[in-house]
């Protein structure tokens, strides 16, 4: 694993308007030597119910400020973290898994500077490139560590992303079904989502 040790640093009552959560704070002290990853990664879990008497359903929520936050109709963040929310409310058992990768990695600043370009005429992945990075710069160790230290070894992955589990098999918690965490195209982000399933490879029909 690239951490030297990952760590629960808070465990605490969160009740939302979805339900009753907790919520716990991890960090992975990184190992030296890799200059893409900073010294300290760190994530949230909102855990709900029982999550060991079967494989519960799992997201794994990459930041985004602009739709997490304001809701923005650039992309399709916002609705999937409510859908996902609502899903683990409706079960009663779940766990998401907020990780601070924002814009794919590339953080606030610099994705907004995608916004710019895309407003250009780029698409997202031509954006990133353009300025410099990777279509997609983030790394999934994280969240599979912190299902390990949870003592949850198979999951129900929502995603339409294949990395994530591909990275969750790669880090040692099975993946026993993916379910889909497709979200109504909307003009808006149309293309954000035809650039994701015709360049990105996301399962979305
Ligand atoms: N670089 C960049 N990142 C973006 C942009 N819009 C949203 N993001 C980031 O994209 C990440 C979400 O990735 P997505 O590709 O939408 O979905 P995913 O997490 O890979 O896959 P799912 O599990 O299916 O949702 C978040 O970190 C957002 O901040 C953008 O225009 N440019
Ligand atoms: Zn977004």
């Amino acid at each position: 694993m690239p951490f030297a040790s990952v760590q629960k640093v808070a465990d605490a009552d969160f009740p939302t308007r979805w339900g009753h959560f907790r919520i716990l704070g991890f960090e992975g002290l990184t190992l030296p030597g890799d200059p893409s990853r900073k010294a300290v990664e760190s994530a949230v879990a909102l855990v709900m119910g029982d999550i060991h008497a079967a494989p519960p359903l799992v997201r794994i929520h990459s930041q985004c400020l602009t739709g997490d936050v304001f809701h923005s109709l650039r992309c399709d963040c916002h609705d999937q973290l409510h859908l996902a929310l609502g899903k683990i409310t409706e079960e009663g058992s779940g766990i998401l898994l907020y990780e601070q990768q924002e814009g794919r990695g590339i953080g606030l600043m610099a994705k907004l500077r995608a916004y710019e370009l895309q407003d250009q005429g780029l698409d997202t992945i031509e954006a990133n490139e353009q300025l410099g990075f990777e279509a997609d710069c983030r790394h999934f160790e994280l969240p599979a560590e912190i299902l390990k230290y949870l003592k949850v070894p198979a999951v129900r992955l929502m995603t339409n992303n294949p990395e994530k589990i591909a990275a969750m098999e790669a880090g040692g918690v099975k993946v026993v079904e993916r379910v889909s965490a497709a979200i109504p195209s909307e003009p808006t982000f149309a293309r954000y989502l035809e650039t994701k399933r015709e360049r990105m490879g996301h399962l979305i029909v």
